[in-house]
């Protein structure tokens, strides 16, 4: 079975509601006018995805709801609750009342900047499966873990922490997208090696498939993610274990984000 490849785009903290709305008309009109792309897009082989900044959300949502192309929506972060007195923090259900379908939830940028833990990714994978938001769960090493020989164990350790109490009847091969990006490829232009980037995600499949069952493992998406460019997407995405890219810096410009889709459609075939 041939997993939908998913290209997401994380815009991180770029692109306010104007420019949001700029960016998805562009898309829009290049998509229209490109048959071919339109037609894998309507046939759902491959799903794109924006990851905007909060504000931007609901002017995304808007925009994407009176289209007929379709275009998958998603938070960058949520909180586990689903209200209360945490000032600056948004709750998961407020992110599906503007159309999210996807969260991210454990970004290396959250994990490192801003010190989120294993145990607190894990209570936001609960809260977000609880309420039927799909989170896009990363993980991935340092550049010192991988120099020590630690990829392995780190990612493991991540997925356990981040699965805990997340059992097989969730579904989770249709409910959950594991994006595996080494911190060392994030924003550096040093793409992890197809081969490489390959390895560990088929140890992630087989983390899923010893945790959950071979059904599981056979239908997660695991995307690579890390200085992804339209040069770089073909050679990933022929990967056996590679369902697609979380891309950063490539996907804010609509042309480059479209030279990713093209040759990962090129990959395909
Ligand atoms: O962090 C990333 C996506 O979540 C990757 O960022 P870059 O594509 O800019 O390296």
């Amino acid at each position: 079975m041939r997993r939908v490849p998913f290209l997401a785009g994380n815009w991180k903290m770029h692109k306010g509601p104007k420019e949001t709305k700029e960016y998805i008309v562009e898309l829009f009109e290049a998509a229209a006018k490109d048959t071919s792309l339109k037609g894998v897009l309507k046939e759902n082989k491959v799903e794109l995805g924006i990851f905007p900044p909060f504000v931007s959300l609901e002017t995304a949502g808007r925009e994407i709801a009176s289209a007929d192309i379709s275009l998958s929506l998603g938070a960058q972060n949520m909180h586990w609750e689903d209200s209360g007195a945490f000032t600056g923090e948004i709750a998961g259900k407020m992110l599906m009342e503007v159309g999210c379908k996807y969260v991210i939830l454990g970004h290396s940028e959250r994990r490192h900047i801003f010190g989120e833990s294993d145990e607190t990714i894990g209570k936001k994978m609960n809260k977000a499966l609880e309420i039927g938001l799909k989170p896009v769960l990363c993980v991935g090493e340092t550049l010192e873990e991988r120099d020590e020989g630690i990829t392995e164990f780190v990612v493991k350790r991540q997925l356990e922490e981040a699965l805990r109490g997340i059992r097989e009847h969730e579904n989770i091969k249709d409910n959950i997208v594991i994006a595996y990006e080494p911190v060392w490829a994030i924003g550096t232009g040093r793409k992890a090696s197809d081969e490489d980037a390959q390895g560990v995600c088929a140890y992630i499949r087989k983390f899923i498939e010893e945790s959950f069952g071979s059904t599981a493992a056979e239908g997660i998406r695991i995307l690579y993610g890390g200085s992804v460019k339209p040069d770089n997407a073909k050679g990933l995405m022929e990967q056996k274990d590679i369902d697609g890219a979380l891309i950063g810096g490539a996907s804010l410009d609509v042309g480059t984000f479209l030279g990713i889709i093209r040759n990962t459609i090129e990959a395909l075939q």
